[in-house]
């Protein structure tokens, strides 16, 4: 078998994304030695028991000691104060990352701790599901999936390649791109649409004329499919909403303009306008079938078989 492209791998927060990357450095040979650090005694007495690394800390300092790669697997909001209590102890030489899905606020919280003997490269799979914690991972989720860099300018070129190496190692194709332009094209392809789910199921869960039985009884397939989206994480879809405030806030005020146009059309009786559009939204669902990002492909938005989940043999 080849060398691990990484010796000592630590991994800060092991929850989804930790523990499906665990699964993945072990699994394809990315990494010698996996370290693993929460600060809850419980999740990481579970990660122990589904044997995702080789050690495991309650303090992340412990954990990046002599690591030469440290991803910080945490919600956007803790990874200014994770990264100030590991800068003092971090390795010459290491790369740090993060799977943050906001990149622009992650850097700015993170880059002013971080020595200038490490290297810093930020990532963002774009590759999840609605559930949470060290038993959610599994070895497929980043499989054909995109993961996208942001390297702040003047990174060295040769720790971004060694990150590439590693997503693609898990299975995954690569982009780099700015942060900005990056939270920019999430705002709309994926902060956007989990706020327009919390709203549409709280919208629902508080009509008084609808019981919340009917809400589940008679719930079609399409606002089934909401309620998965709004059962996602509340700590991490929190910090995302807070730290992409402003993509978020833009792309909100067009949807906005936009659903207006389809109210008046609506009220108006303007049948023309309504089947425009719906005749061009379909074109774009056939253009991400082609893409393969439709949801019938492997992990994206399904629940893995229960053979595939962290820690299950086979
Ligand atoms: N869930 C998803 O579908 C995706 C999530 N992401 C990003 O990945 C990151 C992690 O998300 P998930 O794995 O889904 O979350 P999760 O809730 O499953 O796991 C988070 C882990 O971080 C730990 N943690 C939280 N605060 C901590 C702290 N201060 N110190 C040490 N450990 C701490 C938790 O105990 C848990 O182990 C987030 O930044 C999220 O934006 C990226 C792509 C997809
Ligand atoms: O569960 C889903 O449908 C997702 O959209 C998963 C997801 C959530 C957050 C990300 O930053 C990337 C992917």
């Amino acid at each position: 078998m080849s060398e691990p492209l990484f010796e000592r791998l630590a991994l800060i927060g092991i929850g989804l994304i930790g523990s499906s990357l665990a699964l993945n450095a072990r699994t394809n040979g990315l990494a010698r030695h996996i370290a693993i650090a929460t600060r809850r005694k419980e999740t990481l007495d579970k990660a122990e028991e589904l044997g995702l690394g080789d050690s495991y800390h309650l303090e992340a300092s412990e954990a990046v000691a002599d690591a030469d790669f440290v991803i910080l697997c945490v919600p956007v909001g803790s990874c200014g104060a994770i990264t100030r209590e590991i800068a003092p102890h971090l390795k010459a030489g290491a790369i740090v990352s993060d799977v943050g899905s906001v990149k622009g606020a992650v850097i700015a919280q993170m880059a002013p701790h971080l020595p200038s003997s490490v290297h810093f490269v930020p990532a963002h799979p774009l590759a999840g599901t609605e559930q949470s914690g060290p038993q959610a991972g599994f070895l497929e989720l980043f499989t054909n999936r995109w993961s996208i860099l942001t390297p702040p300018e003047g990174t060295d070129p040769a720790a971004v390649t060694r990150v590439e190496a590693f997503w693609q190692g898990c299975g995954s194709n690569v982009e780099t791109m700015t942060a900005e332009h990056h939270d920019l094209v999430l705002a709309i392809v994926s902060h956007v649409p989990h706020l327009i789910a919390y709203n549409i199921v709280g919208t629902a869960a508080d009509l008084e004329t609808v019981t919340q039985s009917e809400v589940v009884k008679f719930s079609a397939s399409g606002f089934r499919d909401f309620t998965r989206i709004a059962a996602s994480d509340p700590t991490m879809w929190r910090d995302v909403f807070l730290t992409n405030r402003d993509a978020v806030l833009e792309m909100l005020a067009r949807f906005s303009e936009d659903l207006a146009t389809l109210q008046r059309a609506i009220r108006w009786g303007d049948g023309d306008t309504l089947f425009d559009l719906f005749t061009r939204t379909r074109a774009i669902r056939r253009n991400v079938i082609e893409a393969g990002q439709d949801t019938a492909k492997p992990n994206f938005g399904r629940e893995p078989a229960s053979g595939e989940r962290a820690g299950t043999k086979g």
